[in-house]
């Protein structure tokens, strides 16, 4: 059963038969998300309605923010996300001022109620929603005794004496703790996407990268890491090194960059979708003198992240020597 995308507040009911639905920002998947995901899964089969999530876009944090906040996911892997836990209508407002004007009651009438027909809403006990977070748990069960729907909150899901939340995952990422991210997650941190070309210019230097461009998105993430990297569907097995910055040494770019070094790899990535999953930060980005000194810094890191990725050291001159 595939995922249908619709980005519009009003429109034809996209759910005629009655849906099951949560709303939030989902940014990352983490376990609080997925437990909600799997509740209207679950009820949607039993009840033979229609499994759907209201979602925003630009995440509402970023929309009110000054700041630029990081994202754990990008839109499409949102997306992708959402069909593989099994929802069939992805209603992805544009988070813009008109949206941010809706009253709660507007909300639940014209999107709610009128674009997917709810039978039933799920949120977690705290969820605000509507013009200046009008709205909360309270009102959606009121309006839903008139408007035939019920209101269902999640109890809150809690990893290390602490509630799981996106933001929660942001801050554990800054700080490089891969490993309890990962345990908020359900799974490692990974960043994807399409390997595109680069100045070839790392190949000479005895270090060819795959590229993944991150344009406007903003990445909890920066420097050099030790990584595992998974090409096409397969899984983060195959070790390696990453930057991901601007490279302020040669060709210094605008935007992000993430640029995995494979180890004892002579394939070809190009056009291809890889997954780099983040172990060990090793150090912060830098900028150096000419292309030796980044070079000789290169190795170092090529040798630090074998080491903490439980390899070998010594290959590394072997490769390289
Ligand atoms: C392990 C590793 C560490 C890197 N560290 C830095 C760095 O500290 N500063 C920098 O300017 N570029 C850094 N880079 C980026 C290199 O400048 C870049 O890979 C090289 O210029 C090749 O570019 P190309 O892929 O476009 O050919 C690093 C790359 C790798 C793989
Ligand atoms: N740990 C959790 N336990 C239960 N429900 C949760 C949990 N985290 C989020 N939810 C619920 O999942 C839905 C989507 O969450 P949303 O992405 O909006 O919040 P979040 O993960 O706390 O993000 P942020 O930290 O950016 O506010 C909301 O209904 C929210 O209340």
């Amino acid at each position: 059963m595939t995922l249908r995308l619709h980005r519009d507040v009003d429109g034809p009911c996209l759910a005629p038969e009655g849906s099951i639905v949560a709303i939030g920002a989902f940014d990352g998947l983490h376990l609080g998300h997925q437990t909600i995901l799997d509740e209207v899964r679950r009820r949607a089969e039993a009840r033979g309605l229609v499994p759907a999530v209201i979602t925003f876009e630009p995440l509402p944090r970023a929309f009110f923010s000054k700041e630029p906040v990081p994202r754990l996911s990008g839109v499409r892997e949102k997306a992708e996300g959402m069909g593989a836990a099994g929802i069939r209508e992805l209603l992805s407002l544009r988070f813009d001022e008109a949206l941010t004007a809706m009253s709660a009651e507007d909300f639940v009438r014209r999107v709610i109620v009128g674009r997917l027909a709810a039978r039933e809403v799920w949120v977690g006990e705290d969820f605000r929603f509507g013009h200046r977070r009008g709205g909360d748990f309270a009102l959606l069960q009121s309006m839903g005794a008139e408007l035939g729907f019920t209101a269902h909150a999640v109890p809150p899901v809690i990893v290390d004496g602490e509630r799981v939340s996106s933001s929660k995952v942001r801050t554990l990422l800054g700080e490089s703790r891969f490993a309890e991210a990962a345990r908020l997650l359900g799974r490692p941190f990974v960043i994807d996407g399409h390997v595109e070309h680069g100045q070839q210019l790392g190949r000479t230097l005895g270090y060819p990268t795959a590229n993944i461009h991150l344009s406007e998105r903003v990445s909890p993430v920066q420097g050099i890491f030790a990584v595992r990297i998974g090409v096409g569907d397969g899984p983060c097995s195959w070790p390696g090194v990453a930057s991901l910055g601007f490279r302020p040494t040669v060709n210094e770019v605008r935007e992000p960059l993430l640029e995995a070094h494979l180890f004892d790899f002579s394939g070809d990535l190009y056009g291809q979708r890889i997954g780099v999953e983040f172990v060990r930060k090793l150090r912060d980005e830098a900028k150096f003198d000419g292309l030796d000194a980044l070079t000789a810094q290169m190795r170092q890191d090529e040798i630090a992240a074998r080491q903490a990725l439980g390899m070998n050291p010594i290959l590394a001159s072997e490769t390289h020597g």
